[in-house]
């Protein structure tokens, strides 16, 4: 009820009174003999009360009622992102895994009966411009759960307890609409470790977020998503069960994916029939999702310029070289050319692995992620507490066999191995100062005492890791076909599973060589 009807209201109901007490007070100077008076009562009210009726009609008062509930709508709308799943081009795993968080908040019923959680916190870490934000998006879109988005350098503020205000604003606000998705980006600037110096300010914020994921409950069914580029600079207890339990890394696009992207981002833009999607994914190798969709609206930009009915080749390749112009300032790793020796690198890797039988490959990839211009991933097949001697031998040995194959191919090597040979002298030094491995036998040095004889510990690592390095090598030298099949496959392809690797050693019937092994 608006204020005008209110008023209305109270007179109309106040001079209703009026007229009744005129019957019962019989002594009322004014009344009792005055019909007059109650016929001008009756019919004020009377006017009242259709005053009252037309103002239900009114314009002015169906204006402020439709502008009310625009703003409602609105609010509604623009926190109920129209965006899902299609979408997102690439990061299939990451959706893969989100397909159970969806069916969480649509169905929590069929959950809360067996007694399972609905998993409260996700994080999404990676590079910037991956489509963290976008994938967020999507999951509320997915499930038309209302969006809150928000950003941690937000909460941050130089009064005490404005932050931790903040964050409980949010909470309230998403748990009031739920189902929702509350999306925190830069969490890092809210969760990252707490330092002996105390910041009051952020300590508080941080608490307050702490709070807040373990105060609700699997039935207010609000998720909440943080995103950070840097995982390792967040404080442990943001990452414990309960609170940020899922991590998920949402990397750079490897070819398929970049294609997917472009697919995404031209889906609604002329092109000219003669443009090669595949092209484009192989000539952006390195960039994310942000770049390519960034290129795809430049090219569109320069077609208008130059006065084109289609978006052509000529447009996407300005936009390319533009945007590698900005890319490659910032991000020293996209250069194309070193895309070769970096697949000879990994490939190299990869098959000093399957040689030796050692961890299984579950992925091996050229896509740059974090300091690594690509990687080899192994699922372990079992918890090994014991390694012998030739195992940690045969690991120094995967772990030189990127070196060992740039040296192959190329007679000369890189610094792309800087980290390998950081892990393999590691294990190397263990091996003589801790495990009693070497010629110094069952001596074990500890640190302090170290300093003492370390030219002649020295003397053993080098001994390790040079026999090793030359056992890569050979080994090698003796699947030289196989090495040059997988790292062209993987140029190509930039990615290959576990799977992939197998099959295409069986399709090309390359046997391994294991050199007597
Ligand atoms: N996988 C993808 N599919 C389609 N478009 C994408 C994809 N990844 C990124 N994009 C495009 O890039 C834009 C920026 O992505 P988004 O903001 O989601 O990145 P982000 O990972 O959240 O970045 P930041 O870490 O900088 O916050 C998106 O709006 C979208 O246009
Ligand atoms: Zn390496």
């Amino acid at each position: 009820m608006n204020k005008r009807k209110f008023i209305i209201s109270l007179l109309y109901i106040n001079l209703l009174i009026l007229f009744l007490g005129t019957f019962i007070n019989v002594n009322n100077s004014y009344f009792t003999y005055m019909s007059k008076g109650r016929v001008i009562l009756l019919l004020t009210c009377f006017v009242l009360f259709i005053y009252y009726k037309k103002l239900d009609s009114s314009p002015e008062y169906e204006l402020a009622q439709v502008k009310t509930e625009k703003k409602d709508k609105e609010l509604k709308q623009t926190n109920k992102p129209h965006v899902n799943f299609k979408d997102v081009a690439g990061l299939d795993e990451v959706k893969e895994e989100l397909v159970e968080v969806i069916d969480f908040i649509k169905s929590p019923e069929k959950y809360k009966k067996m007694g399972a959680k609905i998993p409260k916190g996700i994080l999404f870490y990676g590079p910037p411009g991956t489509g963290k934000t976008l994938l967020a998006q999507a999951l509320a879109g997915e499930t038309n759960s209302t969006f809150f988005p928000a950003s941690g350098s937000e909460f941050v503020e130089k009064y005490v307890g404005v932050g931790a205000k903040r964050v409980r604003t949010l909470f309230e606000k998403a748990k009031k609409n739920s189902p929702s998705v509350i999306f925190i980006d830069e969490v890092d600037a809210i969760g990252a470790k707490r330092t002996t110096e105390s910041n009051n300010e952020k300590d508080q914020t941080l608490n307050q977020l702490l709070i807040e994921m373990d105060g609700f409950h699997s039935d207010q069914n609000v998720v909440v998503i943080g995103a950070t580029n840097r995982l390792d600079l967040l404080d442990e207890a943001l990452l414990r069960p309960g609170r940020f339990d899922r991590h998920m890394h949402i990397g750079n696009p490897d070819l398929k994916a970049r294609q997917e992207i472009f697919g995404v981002h031209i889906r609604n833009k002329p092109v000219d029939k003669s443009v090669d999607i595949k092209k484009l994914a192989q000539k952006t190798h390195g960039m994310s999702g942000a770049h390519l969709s960034n290129i795809a609206n430049e090219a569109a930009i320069l077609a208008v310029r130059n006065n084109k009915k289609n978006i052509g080749i000529e447009e996407f390749d300005a936009a390319i070289e533009k945007v590698i112009g900005g890319v490659e300032k910032k991000n020293p790793h996209i250069v194309e050319k070193e895309k070769k020796k970096v697949s000879y690198h990994e490939a190299g890797h990869a098959l000093m692995g399957k040689i030796l039988e050692l961890d299984l490959i579950s992925k091996i990839s050229i896509v740059p992620r974090g300091e690594a211009l690509g990687y080899v991933m192994y699922t372990p097949e079992e918890d090994r507490y014991l390694l012998t001697y030739n195992e940690l031998k045969n690991k120094i040995k995967v772990l030189l066999g990127g070196r060992s194959a740039e040296q192959l191919i190329y007679g000369e090597v890189s610094t792309g191995a800087k980290d390998d040979l950081k892990k393999a002298n590691a294990l190397a030094y263990q091996m003589v100062c801790e495990y009693g491995m070497s010629n110094l036998q069952n001596r074990v040095f500890e640190p302090n005492f170290i300093k003492n004889c370390y030219p002649l510990i020295d003397n053993e690592i080098k001994l390790i890791i040079d026999e090793c390095y030359k056992d890569s090598v050979s080994l090698l030298t003796g699947n030289l076909n196989l090495l040059q099949t997988v790292a062209d496959h993987l140029y190509e392809q930039e990615t290959l599973t576990g799977e992939e690797l197998d099959t295409l050693l069986i399709k090309n019937n390359l046997i391994l060589n294991k050199g007597g092994l």
